[in-house]
């Protein structure tokens, strides 16, 4: 049987050492009493089969372990209205179901605000899949630190942090979940990010840890929802606006924004066709009187440009560009709306359209 000091080892080699409030041997079990950062019962589930797994593997089969977790959001270090300093407006980029486009949005409305002239950074908080690196040509960084401060890598004008510099190549999904929540806490408060008008928040799909975190962590400004029109994706859309809008939660939707919206070929520039149906999320924006701020067809170059590390919006082609420019357009002045409702005490506001004329 292993002793305490090896176990208090072990739970440290795991990073679930933090989590852990106590730790008994009575023969062979192991009884650990810790905690869990969500209420979601299927995250409990989660860190128990993670947990039971690594003991398995490590101490073998004899070993019982006996765990009592117990729910703790985590505290909040900021109270919300007191935001990072020097970030003005902080914006969840959201989507309801994976795939949709949600990253490539975030990309190319974080350059587009670049290009009118803004301060822009971008956080990939998105622990299943992190893309920004790629979409931004820098995979293969790592971030550096001065003074304990974590300094994000720049490209194309944008400051860039992501869950994907950082994870470990070896440590499997499932830890990641559980310390995903201390993870958007250093690379919120311990970065330097230095004065932006907007840092953009690439989250996971669907409503999770991830979002609670974010809202405890930071006073969210307001968030954006990505949806393509299918059936399938709006329900899920649904789900994130009531999740943002909870009273718990209340950050405002600046609004919803139509990806791969239709399709146009080439040979056929006046054919539109709707492959995932039409205007699904502009009838949903109507329908629940959110601004609808625009729709992105499916363009084979926005793809590439991903897939290459060069955002769309940076391409000479007006219609490419100019679509994430009218994007951006929508963004602000959505924002400039919900920040002249704001009361005084809220972060420091955007309350003018400058900078939107240069596209
Ligand atoms: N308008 C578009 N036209 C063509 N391709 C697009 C468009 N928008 C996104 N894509 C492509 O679709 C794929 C999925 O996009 P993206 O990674 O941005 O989705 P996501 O919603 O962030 O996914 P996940 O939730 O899994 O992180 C990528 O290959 C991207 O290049």
């Amino acid at each position: 049987m292993a002793s305490k000091e090896e176990i208090k080892i072990f739970l440290k080699e795991i990073e679930v050492d933090d989590l852990v409030r106590n730790l008994q041997i009575m023969g062979d079990t192991i009884i650990i009493d810790m905690l869990s950062h969500s209420p979601a019962l299927h995250e409990k589930k989660r860190l128990e089969t993670a947990m039971q797994t690594a003991f398995e593997q490590k101490f073998g089969k004899d070993v019982q372990l006996k765990l009592n977790i117990s729910v703790e959001m985590p505290e909040k270090k900021d109270s919300r209205g007191n935001s990072i300093p020097g970030i003005k407006n902080i914006i969840a980029v959201a989507s309801g179901k994976g795939g949709v486009g949600k990253s490539t949005v975030a990309s190319n409305l974080a350059v587009a605000l670049v290009k009118m002239g803004f301060k822009v950074g971008l956080l990939d908080a998105d622990i299943y899949g992190p893309s920004i690196p790629t979409m931004f040509d820098v995979s293969n960084e790592k971030p550096l630190s001065d003074n304990n401060k974590i300094i994000p890598v720049e490209s194309y004008g944008v400051k860039l942090l992501s869950l994907g510099f950082f994870a470990g190549a070896n440590q499997a999904v499932i830890w990641r979940g559980a310390m995903a929540s201390k993870a958007i806490h250093q690379l919120l408060h311990d970065a330097n990010w230095g004065e932006l008008d907007f840092l953009l928040i690439d989250l996971p799909p669907g409503t999770g840890d991830i979002h609670l975190s974010l809202v405890q962590e930071v006073p969210v400004t307001g968030s954006l929802i990505v949806s393509t029109p299918q059936h399938v994706a709006l329900a899920d859309v649904k789900k994130g606006v009531a999740m943002f809008q909870m009273p718990e939660i209340n950050v405002p939707v600046l609004g919803l924004i139509e990806n791969m919206a239709y399709f146009t070929p080439k040979e056929l520039p006046n054919n539109k066709y709707y492959i995932f149906g039409k205007k699904g999320v502009q009838k949903l924006a109507e329908s629940m009187e959110l601004p609808f701020l625009g729709e992105i067809p499916i363009i084979q170059s926005i793809r590439e440009a991903s897939d290459y590390g060069r955002p769309a919006v940076l391409q000479e082609e007006e219609l490419v560009s100019g679509i994430y420019m009218n994007l951006a357009k929508n963004v602000i002045s959505s924002l400039v709306k919900r920040n002249e409702n704001l009361p005084p005490s809220e972060a420091v506001r955007i309350t003018t359209m400058a900078g939107c004329s240069n596209n």
